[in-house]
C-alpha cells in the first residue's frame, strides 16, 4: 500500500469503542460488579482518504464526529477496529518508535511541554526522544526561535507562560525533529486574534518551506479558509465532504450580496427597474447606500454589476461572500453536504466583503 506522494492513506478505517452500561441503583451497582454489560459506540465508521504530500487539509465536524478518534488512530494512540492505514509510509501502531520521528502532534487543549522547568529544557528533553543531532537541533532551534518569536521564552517555566506564548512553544516543540507531517488537533483554540494570526502566518510559511503534510482539526473555519485548501467534513463517523472549501461555498451559498455606496440618493423603484429581469431583490440601508442580493440561480454578478455603474454614478462597491459558519452549521444540521437543488436555498447568507474585482472576476 506504500505510495510516495502520498503522506496519509486511509481505508475503510473503522474505530469501534466498547463502553460499559451502568445499570440504575444499589442493586444495578451490584449486578453490574457480577456481570458488566456492554454497548459498542461505532465512533468511526469505515472513511477512507488520502492525502498527498505537502497538503494542508482542514478535518472538521461537531462535537463527537469522530475527529479525534481519526488523529489518534493516525498518530498510533489508538489501534483502529479494521481498515488500513499508512501514514509517512508507516502504520502507525506498529513501529511506534521509529514512526513518531516521522510526525509532529499538537493538541491545543494538551501540553507536551514540562510544567515546572524551563522551555528549553523540555526542548532538550525532546531532542533526545526524537533522538536529534545536537547540530540539528541547534539549526532548527534557531530557525523556530526566529520565526515564532520565542527568544524571551526559551527561559521560563511553561506555567508561567500565557496561552499564546505556550501554543507558540508547542508548535515549535512539535517540529524540533524536522517531521513531515504535522497533526494540529484545535491548535487555536483560546487564542486572541493577533495570536491567531501569527500561527496561521507561521504554518502557511512552514509548509512552503519545508514542504510539511498538515492535518488540521479545528472549530475555527476561519483556520480552514486561511490555511486549506480541502477539507474533510466528518459527521457522526462518516465523511459527508472532501474538498475544496470554495466549492462548500458555491454549493451552498445562496447567493451573493453586493453594497454600492451611491454618489446621490437614488430612489429604490428605479434600481429595481434597471435590474427588472435579472431576480435579484434591492433594499436600502440609508439614503446612499443600496444593497442588492443576488441568488446564485440569478444572473451573474457581473451583469448586476454593469447595469448598475452603467447608468448610477457609484462611488464604491463591495461583494459579499457567503458566510462559511453559517453554511457550514447548515450542513452539520442536515448531516449531507449534497448540494440542494433549490440552488441552496436553505444555506449560509452573506458575510465576509470581498474587492469587486475579486468577487465580480470569480462568479463571471
Ligand atoms: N475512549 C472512548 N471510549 C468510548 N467512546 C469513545 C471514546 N473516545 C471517543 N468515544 C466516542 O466516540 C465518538 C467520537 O468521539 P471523538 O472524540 O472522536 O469526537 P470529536 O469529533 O473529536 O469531538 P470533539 O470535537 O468534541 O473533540 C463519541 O461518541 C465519543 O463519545
Amino acid at each position: 500500500m506504500s505510495d510516495a506522494i502520498h503522506a496519509i492513506k486511509v481505508q475503510n478505517l473503522r474505530k469501534q469503542f466498547s463502553v460499559q452500561k451502568s445499570r440504575e441503583g444499589l442493586k444495578g451497582a451490584l449486578r453490574d460488579l457480577f456481570k458488566r454489560e456492554y454497548t459498542k459506540v461505532d465512533a468511526v465508521k469505515g472513511i477512507s482518504f488520502t492525502i498527498p504530500k505537502g497538503e494542508i487539509c482542514g478535518y472538521i465536524g461537531e462535537n463527537g464526529a469522530g475527529k479525534s478518534t481519526t488523529i489518534k488512530m493516525l498518530t498510533g494512540i489508538l489501534v483502529p477496529t479494521s481498515g488500513q492505514i499508512e501514514v509517512g509510509g508507516f502504520v502507525p501502531y506498529k513501529e511506534r518508535e521509529r514512526f513518531v520521528r516521522r510526525i509532529g502532534v499538537v493538541f491545543g487543549q494538551r501540553s507536551q511541554l514540562w510544567w515546572d522547568i524551563g522551555v528549553v529544557e523540555s526542548f532538550q528533553l525532546l531532542r533526545k526522544v526524537y533522538r536529534v543531532s545536537e547540530a540539528d537541533y541547534r539549526m532548527r532551534l534557531d530557525e523556530l526561535t526566529e520565526r515564532l518569536q520565542l527568544g524571551d521564552l526559551l527561559n521560563r517555566p511553561v506555567r508561567k507562560l500565557s496561552l499564546g506564548q505556550r501554543m507558540r512553544c508547542e508548535l515549535a516543540a512539535s517540529l524540533l525533529h524536522n517531521p513531515e507531517i504535522l497533526f494540529l488537533d484545535e491548535p487555536t483554540i483560546g487564542l486572541d486574534i493577533v495570536v491567531k494570526t501569527e500561527i496561521r502566518e507561521f504554518l502557511k510559511s512552514m509548509n512552503r518551506q519545508h514542504g510539511t503534510t498538515v492535518l488540521l482539526t479545528t472549530h475555527d473555519l476561519q483556520d480552514i479558509e486561511a490555511l486549506c485548501s480541502r477539507v474533510i467534513m466528518l459527521d457522526d463517523g462518516n465523511i459527508i465532504y472532501d474538498g475544496a472549501m470554495d466549492e462548500l461555498k458555491t454549493r451552498w451559498g445562496k447567493g451573493r450580496e453586493l453594497s454600492f455606496r451611491l454618489h446621490a440618493p437614488v430612489a429604490l423603484e428605479s434600481l429595481e427597474r434597471l435590474t427588472e429581469e435579472l431576480g435579484v431583490s434591492w433594499s436600502k440601508e440609508n439614503e446612499l447606500t443600496a444593497k442588492v442580493w443576488v441568488p446564485f440561480q440569478a444572473a451573474p454578478v457581473s451583469v448586476v454589476l454593469s447595469r448598475v455603474v452603467g447608468a448610477v454614478e457609484v462611488s464604491d462597491v463591495s461583494i459579499l461572500e457567503p458566510n462559511t459558519d453559517d453554511i457550514v452549521r447548515e450542513i452539520y444540521k442536515t448531516g449531507s453536504a449534497d448540494a440542494r437543488e433549490d440552488g441552496g436555498q436553505s444555506g449560509g447568507g452573506a458575510g465576509q466583503a470581498t474587492t469587486v474585482a475579486q468577487g465580480a472576476g470569480r462568479h463571471a
